[in-house]
């Protein structure tokens, strides 16, 4: 089966470089003809957590216009280009699996009206830092969970089959649940992160930010016990931890600056825990700092 990855960004470069090692039709749709050349000249390299280099051959184009039937589609594009991706999704074949790889919680609703008889949500615990076009870093170890929301289970079976220890894949059953979960982990390690100009690690390294984010994890546990009796403090701490050298998505977005994906992840909790008639003073106020440093259009 054809592995079709959308976004040559941090994300799709890096599963499509996992997946390339096991399957031989991997290919990127990027958004611009350089890097679909350059990709298709020199290969895609993967910068290890471990120093090493491994470089994967996979096809790259800008469109879906020779997309083959039996192609499983992954979406790793930002929330905010997700719009335009719907629109080509719209006139894809209805039998073609899809899986969207966002953080945050708006896109669950929105992608299930799809035509696609089959689409998966994943929630990606691991750290990517594309440097070029070519070249992307693995900057932390973690699973890629995937749940499917509706239709045959089938197409994405194929994902498990990675015999990278370093690519792990595990399927879960609820998109809702792990979607809102992956939310909160963001909700401690993105907008602090965005404001503190920091990799994940340092959060747990400063002493002062290690208070934040007990700080913060009061407050959520507070607004949300049921969920939260799911994520330990030690979660977030191990993921900051196996995260330590990422640049996380919301820092790389606010150092490009380009749109952050606040809403859909510090927003859609905050909407949330308003809806049960609960506070987060805290969340707030770093939501509103995002949306300030945003907002300035400055470079940090
Ligand atoms: N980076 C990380 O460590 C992690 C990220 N995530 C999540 O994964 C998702 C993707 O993030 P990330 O990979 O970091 O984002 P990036 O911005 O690095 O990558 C997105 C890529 O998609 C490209 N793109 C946008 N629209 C299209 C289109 N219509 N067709 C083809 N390509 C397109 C962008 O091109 P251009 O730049 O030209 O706009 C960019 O190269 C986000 O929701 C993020 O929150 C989750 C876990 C970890
Ligand atoms: C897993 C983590 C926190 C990695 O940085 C991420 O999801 C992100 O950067 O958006």
């Amino acid at each position: 089966m054809e592995i079709v990855v959308i976004g040559g960004g941090s994300v799709g470069m890096l599963i499509a470089s996992f997946l390339a090692e096991y399957n031989d039709r991997v290919t990127l749709i990027t958004h611009t003809e350089d890097q679909a050349r350059t990709l298709k000249q020199n290969g895609l390299v993967r910068k290890n957590i471990d120093g090493t280099t491994t470089v994967c051959r996979v096809d790259a184009y800008t469109d879906l216009s020779y997309l083959s039937k039996d192609a499983l589609v992954i979406v790793a594009v930002k929330y905010g280009h997700l719009v335009q991706v719907y629109e080509t999704l719209q006139n894809l074949d209805p039998a073609i699996p899809l899986l969207f790889l966002q953080n945050g919680l708006a896109h669950l609703e929105e992608a299930d009206s799809l035509p696609q008889l089959s689409i998966a949500f994943g929630s990606c615990q691991f750290g990517a830092e594309r440097e070029n076009d070519v070249m992307v870093h693995h900057r932390g170890i973690g699973v890629m969970k995937i749940a499917v929301e509706k239709g045959d289970v089938h197409p994405f079976k194929l994902l498990l089959e990675s015999p990278n220890s370093f690519f792990q894949v595990e399927f879960v059953k609820s998109a809702e649940e792990m979607l809102f979960e992956k939310a909160i982990l963001n909700c401690f390690i993105n907008p602090l992160t965005a404001v503190l100009n920091v990799t994940n690690g340092k959060l747990v390294e400063d002493p002062s930010c290690y208070k934040l984010l007990q700080n913060i994890y009061k407050e959520v546990l507070n607004a949300f016990p049921e969920e939260m009796s799911r994520i330990s403090f030690s979660d977030v701490v191990n993921l900051c931890r196996r995260t330590a050298s990422n640049t996380s998505s919301m820092l790389g977005d606010m150092l490009k600056s380009s749109p952050t994906e606040i809403e859909t992840i510090v927003g859609a909790v905050i909407k949330r825990a308003a809806k049960a008639g609960r506070n987060l003073p805290i969340l707030e106020t770093l939501y509103l700092l995002v949306l300030a440093k945003e907002g300035s259009g400055e470079k940090m």
